[in-house]
């Protein structure tokens, strides 16, 4: 089987990816072969004249958790090849919602900004949450909230799940239509959600209205699955009590560089009762995450050139 990587990738992680698969795995990381097959394409965004030139090829692995919405399109309308991702930052980004969530049940950015302008009382008062005993819903069930279910258990909070194919037995699993229903009987919401015809908006004013003036939100996931306006009005309202997002609706031009700033129609930067960060629970700079990366790309290839059986990225739901 031979694999093509169409991004460039540094001479330590070819060599790891080298030692990494299995040895009957040919591997191509500057310009594919011409002369045989190559049966799987490793790209973040696919090249579609590249997807149309490669002879053989069956199979996409995008590198990371959340192929692009162009990706997940383009590959829609080719159902003879097999897309599949890696969940490798699983344990970054669970840490990093449970971080969202003490910061934002506490304010402890706010109390931090406050008490450096020499204020020692005037967040004595804000609307905390003592997390012991509380409610929470997880929308998805997947890597990242795996992750997050033994930390949240320890803290003694209920866990129940949301998931698109709740497994039969499970008593803590529920489709997406009985989410109104358990939306009133929560008092966190943790989106993991991917983002697809289906999650686009689903939490929307209604959902928030249900979370209520004591709910907290948090979003690892994709931005979109909470409608902008809707979440932008909540808070500022205060209609639900704090939320922390890390992942957003608009993204800077030349993302990654110094100075840039929050683009958007709402400016959330100015609520006090929202935690950010800037969609890096991933922590993909982090060399630690990267091995993490190299690792489960290598374990992908692999479980295809041995036919094992692993979830593919279904296309067709939309993106
Ligand atoms: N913030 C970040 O840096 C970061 C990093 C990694 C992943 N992500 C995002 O988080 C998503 C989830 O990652 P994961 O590794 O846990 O993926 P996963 O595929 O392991 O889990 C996704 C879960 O969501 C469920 N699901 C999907 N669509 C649904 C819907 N419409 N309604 C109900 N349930 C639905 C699936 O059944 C599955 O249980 C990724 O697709 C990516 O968009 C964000
Ligand atoms: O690992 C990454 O590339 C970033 O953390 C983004 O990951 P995601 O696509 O899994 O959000």
């Amino acid at each position: 089987m031979h694999v093509h990587f169409q991004d460039e990738w540094s001479d330590e992680d070819q060599d790891v990816l080298r030692r990494e698969v299995d040895g009957q795995i040919r591997l191509s990381f500057a310009s594919p072969p011409e002369d045989h097959n190559t049966e799987v394409l490793v790209a973040g965004r696919p090249d579609e004249k590249l997807l149309d030139r490669l002879r053989g090829l069956h199979s996409v692995i995008v590198p990371f958790a959340g192929p692009p919405g162009k990706t997940m399109a383009m590959l829609a309308d080719r159902p003879d090849l097999s897309l599949y991702n890696i969940h490798h930052n699983a344990v970054p980004v669970a840490e990093l919602a449970l971080g969202l969530l003490l910061a934002a049940a506490r304010h402890i950015p706010l109390r931090d900004r406050l008490l450096r302008t020499g204020d020692w009382t005037g967040s004595y008062h804000l609307p905390s949450m003592i997390l012991r005993g509380k409610r929470v819903l997880i929308l998805g069930r997947g890597a990242i909230s795996g992750e997050l279910e033994a930390p949240l258990r320890a803290l003694g909070m209920e866990l129940r799940f949301i998931r698109n194919n709740p497994r039969n037995g499970a008593e803590d699993e529920f489709h997406p239509r009985e989410l109104h229903r358990l939306l009133e009987e929560t008092d966190i919401l943790i989106s993991t959600l991917p983002l697809s015809d289906d999650s686009r908006g689903l939490i929307a004013e209604k959902e928030l209205e249900l979370l209520g003036p004591r709910g907290i939100l948090i979003n690892v996931g994709r931005g979109r699955v909470i409608d902008e306006d809707a979440l932008y009005t909540a808070l500022a309202d205060r209609t639900i009590q704090a939320a922390g997002l890390d992942v957003w609706y608009h993204y800077p031009r030349g993302e990654g560089r110094a100075g840039s700033t929050l683009p958007g129609a709402r400016p959330f930067w100015e609520l006090e009762n929202l935690v950010m960060s800037p969609h890096i629970a991933g922590e993909w700079p982090n060399p630690e995450v990267q091995r993490m990366r190299l690792q489960a790309l290598a374990r992908r290839i692999n479980d295809i050139f041995h036919k094992n059986p692993v979830p593919k990225v279904e296309t067709d739901r939309g993106y």
